[in-house]
C-alpha cells in the first residue's frame, strides 16, 4: 500500500499572502482535533466582557508568526529551492539512452512519448519535507500553483511514494474526472478510507462502483429529497430550540459542533432510519460514530500507517477503541438492516421508481424493496459511506457559511429579508427551494471559498496526456478544488464573498456552466450522488437559522484556523454570540396537508406536487450516471 503519508503529510508548507483581500491570511493556526465531540454544552462565558489582552497578544502573534513563514516560502520558492526542472529524472534517462543509440521505437513502451514528439516535462516542485509544517496543506499548495501552474510535480525526499501531481486547471480537472474518468481510481483515498467504508461508493474501484452506483442512484430521485425536507426543517428546529435557550441565557455557542450533531440526525434518518438524537445526546453510538470519523482523519494524516501492524490493533489503546466503535456500529447497522428487511416483508406496497414508504423513507428501505441483491457486508459499506459522505461535508458548509455571514454583515441582512418575504413563519416546502435564489447563492459562494473536501485525490491507472503532458500509470493526483476556486485569473477578486457574483436570474452555478472551474460536488461519472439533497438540507438549515437569529463572533472567542480532515474544520470551533431578531418570535408550523399517492401511500402535497412536475426542484444541478 502506498502510505498513507500520502495525503497529506507533505504539502503543509506556510504561504505569503497571495492576494491583498485575502481574508484567510489573518486566521490561519493549527490545531489537529475537528469538530469536538463532547462540545454541545454552551460556553460557559456570554463573550461580552472587556476584550482580553492576552488573547489580542496570541492573535497577534500568530499573525505575525504565520506571516514569516510565509515570506520565508516565498523567499525559497524565489531562490530556486523549488525549482523548476526542464527534465524530469525519467526524460533525462530517456534522453541518456538515445544518445548512446537506443531506437525510439523501444524506448516509447517504457517512457511513454517525450517533449521531442511535442509533449513536455512536468514542472517539478522539489524541497524538504521538514520545513513544510504549519498550515492545512491546501494552502502551501496554492502558493506553488502560483509559482508553477495548472499541473506540477511535488516531490519531496528520493522516495516515489513523496511524488504527487498536483492539478489546478480546470480543462486537466475535466480531463480526469469526466472524459477520462475510467483511467483514474481513488488510490490513496480508497486505502485509508478502506478501514471504514469497505468498497463503498467513494472508494470503489469501477466494477463494484459501476453495479453499486446503479442501485443507489435511484434511491435519491426527486420524491425522496422532497420527503426529506421535512426532515431538514425537523432538525433545524431542534437546534433553533437549543440556540433559543443560549440567547436566552446569554452563553456563547461553539457552533461547528451544533452543525455536526445536526447533520449526523439528518443523515442517520435519511440513510437508514436511525434517530442518533445527537443534539442532546453524548454516548454509545453518537460516540462510536466521532470515534470512526476522527480515526479516519487521523489515518490521513499520519506519516505511518500504524494501523496496518497486525499486533499494534490489539495493543494500542486508541485502535483497539477505533475497532469496538466499529463493531457497534456494524451490529447497530445489522439490526437496522433486519428490521427493515422485516418492514418490506410485511408491507404490501408495489415497488415502482419513485417508491417511498411514507414510514421509513430511507435510502436503506428504498434498497431492500427495490430486491438490490447485495451482501450484507457491501449494504454496510454503502450506508456507511453515505453516513460519512453526507454528514461532515453539510456540517463543514453550514460552519464556514455562517462564518462568512459574520464577517458580511451585509449579507446576512439581505438573506434576512429574503426568507421573510418567501417563509414567512413556515416550515420551507419542496416549493420554497427555486424560491429562496438568494440563500441558494450565498451557499454557493460560501462552497467556492471552502470547498469541501479542498482536494479530490485519483491514481492513474495507465499512462495519459494531461494537457502537454504525459503521465505514467500509478500517478498519485490531487486535484486542488481550492485552487481552482480561488484562482485569481479566472475570479474576480477571488477571496471576497460575494455572493452577488452569481446573477439571481442565472442559472445554479455547477460545474458544468463553469466549465470545471467551480466543483462543489465534483464532476463527471463520480460526482456526488447527494448534492441536491445536500443543496436543499443547506438552504433550509441557513433560511430557518437566519430567520431567527442573528449571529456575530463572540467577543475573545479563539482565532478562526483551517485544519483538514476530509473536510475543512476549524482549529478551534467558530463560538458565536447569538441573539433573537427583534422581530416577533417565530414559531413554525408544518404544513400536514396530505395527499394520497397509490393507494396506501401518502406523501406531503409539495413533494408532490413536484413529483407531478417532472421537474428537478429548486434548479439544482445533478448529473447521476
Ligand atoms: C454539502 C454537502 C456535500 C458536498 C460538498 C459533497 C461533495 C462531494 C464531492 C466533491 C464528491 C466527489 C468526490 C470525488 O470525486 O472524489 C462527492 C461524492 C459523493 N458524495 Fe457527496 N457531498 C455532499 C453531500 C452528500 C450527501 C448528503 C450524500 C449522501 C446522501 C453524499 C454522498 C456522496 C457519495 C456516495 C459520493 C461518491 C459518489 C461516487 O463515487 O460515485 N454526499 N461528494
Amino acid at each position: 500500500m502506498a502510505s498513507t503519508a500520502s495525503m497529506l503529510q507533505l504539502p503543509t508548507l506556510p504561504t505569503k499572502p497571495f492576494h491583498p483581500k485575502r481574508s484567510l491570511q489573518a486566521k490561519v493556526t493549527r490545531q489537529s482535533d475537528g469538530p469536538r465531540f463532547g462540545r454541545i454544552v454552551c460556553s460557559s462565558s456570554n463573550g461580552r466582557g472587556p476584550i482580553d489582552k492576552d488573547g489580542v497578544k496570541k492573535v497577534e502573534k500568530l499573525i505575525e508568526k504565520k506571516k514569516k513563514k510565509r515570506d520565508e516560502l516565498s523567499a525559497r520558492i524565489a531562490s530556486g529551492e523549488f525549482t523548476v526542472q526542464q527534465y524530469g529524472w525519467v526524460s533525462q534517462l530517456r534522453r541518456g539512452l538515445l544518445k548512446i543509440g537506443v531506437p525510439k521505437v523501444f524506448l516509447e513502451p517504457l517512457f511513454g512519448r517525450d517533449s521531442d514528439d511535442g509533449f513536455l516535462d512536468i514542472p517539478q516542485a522539489t524541497g524538504s519535507i521538514r520545513a513544510l509544517s504549519g498550515e492545512p496543506f491546501f494552502i502551501p499548495l496554492y502558493e506553488l500553483f502560483l509559482s508553477y501552474g495548472g499541473l506540477f510535480r511535488l516531490t519531496f525526499g528520493p522516495k516515489v511514494i513523496s511524488s504527487f501531481l498536483i492539478v489546478s486547471d480546470p480543462s486537466i480537472a475535466k480531463h480526469i474526472l469526466r472524459d477520462n474518468a475510467r483511467a483514474y481510481s481513488k488510490g490513496i483515498l480508497a486505502e485509508i478510507l478502506e478501514f471504514v467504508m469497505g468498497t463503498g461508493l467513494i472508494p470503489a474501484e469501477e466494477q463494484v462502483w459501476r453495479v453499486r452506483r446503479r442501485a443507489i442512484v435511484p434511491a435519491l430521485h426527486q420524491k425522496y429529497v422532497a420527503a426529506m425536507i421535512g426532515l431538514f426543517g425537523e432538525a433545524t428546529d431542534r437546534l433553533c430550540q437549543k440556540l433559543d435557550a443560549a440567547a436566552s441565557d446569554g452563553e456563547d455557542v461553539e457552533m461547528e459542533s451544533l452543525f455536526s450533531r445536526m447533520t449526523l440526525d439528518v443523515i442517520g434518518k435519511a440513510v437508514f432510519n436511525y434517530d442518533f438524537d445527537s443534539l442532546s445526546n453524548d454516548t454509545g453510538i453518537v460516540e462510536a460514530v466521532y470515534t470512526v470519523l476522527r480515526e479516519a482523519e487521523d489515518r490521513s494524516v499520519s506519516p505511518i500507517p500504524f494501523w496496518d501492524i497486525p499486533i499494534w490493533k490489539d495493543i494500542s489503546p486508541k485502535q483497539r477503541k477505533v475497532s469496538a466503535a466499529l463493531k457497534l456500529i456494524n451490529d447497530t447497522l445489522d439490526d437496522l438492516i433486519a428490521i427493515c428487511k422485516r418492514m418490506v416483508d410485511q408491507e404490501e406496497l408495489q415497488f415502482h421508481e419513485e417508491y417511498v414508504n411514507e414510514k421509513d423513507p430511507s435510502i436503506l428501505h428504498f434498497l431492500l424493496a427495490s430486491g438490490d441483491d447485495v451482501s450484507s457486508k457491501q449494504l454496510r459499506d454503502d450506508l456507511m459511506t453515505m453516513l460519512i459522505a453526507g454528514h461532515e461535508t453539510s456540517a463543514a458548509v453550514l460552519t464556514w457559511t455562517f462564518y462568512l455571514l459574520t464577517k458580511e454583515p451585509g449579507v446576512l441582512s439581505k438573506l434576512q429579508d429574503e426568507v421573510d418575504s418567501v417563509l414567512g413563519d413556515r416550515f420551507p416546502t419542496v416549493d420554497d427551494m427555486k424560491k429562496l435564489k438568494y440563500t441558494s447563492r450565498v451557499i454557493s459562494e460560501s462552497l467556492r471559498l471552502y470547498p469541501q473536501p479542498p482536494v479530490l485525490i485519483r491514481r492513474s491507472l495507465e499512462n495519459d496526456i494531461l494537457g502537454k503532458f504525459p503521465i505514467k500509470r500509478g500517478e498519485d493526483i490531487f486535484i486542488s478544488v481550492w485552487n481552482l476556486h480561488h484562482c485569481p485569473n479566472h475570479w474576480v477578486d477571488a477571496e471576497a464573498f460575494n455572493p452577488e457574483r452569481w446573477p439571481l436570474d442565472g442559472p445554479n452555478p455547477n460545474e458544468i456552466n463553469q466549465n470545471f472551474s467551480y466543483l462543489p460536488f465534483g464532476g463527471g461519472q463520480r460526482k456526488c450522488i447527494g448534492d441536491m439533497f445536500a443543496s436543499f438540507e443547506t438552504i433550509v438549515a441557513v433560511a430557518m437559522l437566519v430567520r431567527r437569529f442573528n449571529f456575530q463572533m463572540a467577543l475573545g472567542a479563539p482565532p478562526v484556523g483551517m485544519t483538514t480532515g476530509a473536510t475543512i474544520h476549524t482549529t478551534e470551533g467558530i463560538k458565536m454570540t447569538i441573539t433573537r431578531r427583534t422581530r416577533p418570535p417565530i414559531i413554525p408550523t408544518l404544513e400536514t396537508k396530505t395527499v394520497v399517492v397509490d393507494g396506501d401511500r401518502t406523501l406531503s402535497s409539495s413533494a408532490a406536487g413536484a413529483a407531478a412536475s417532472g421537474e428537478r426542484e429548486g434548479e439544482v444541478s445533478q448529473v447521476h450516471s
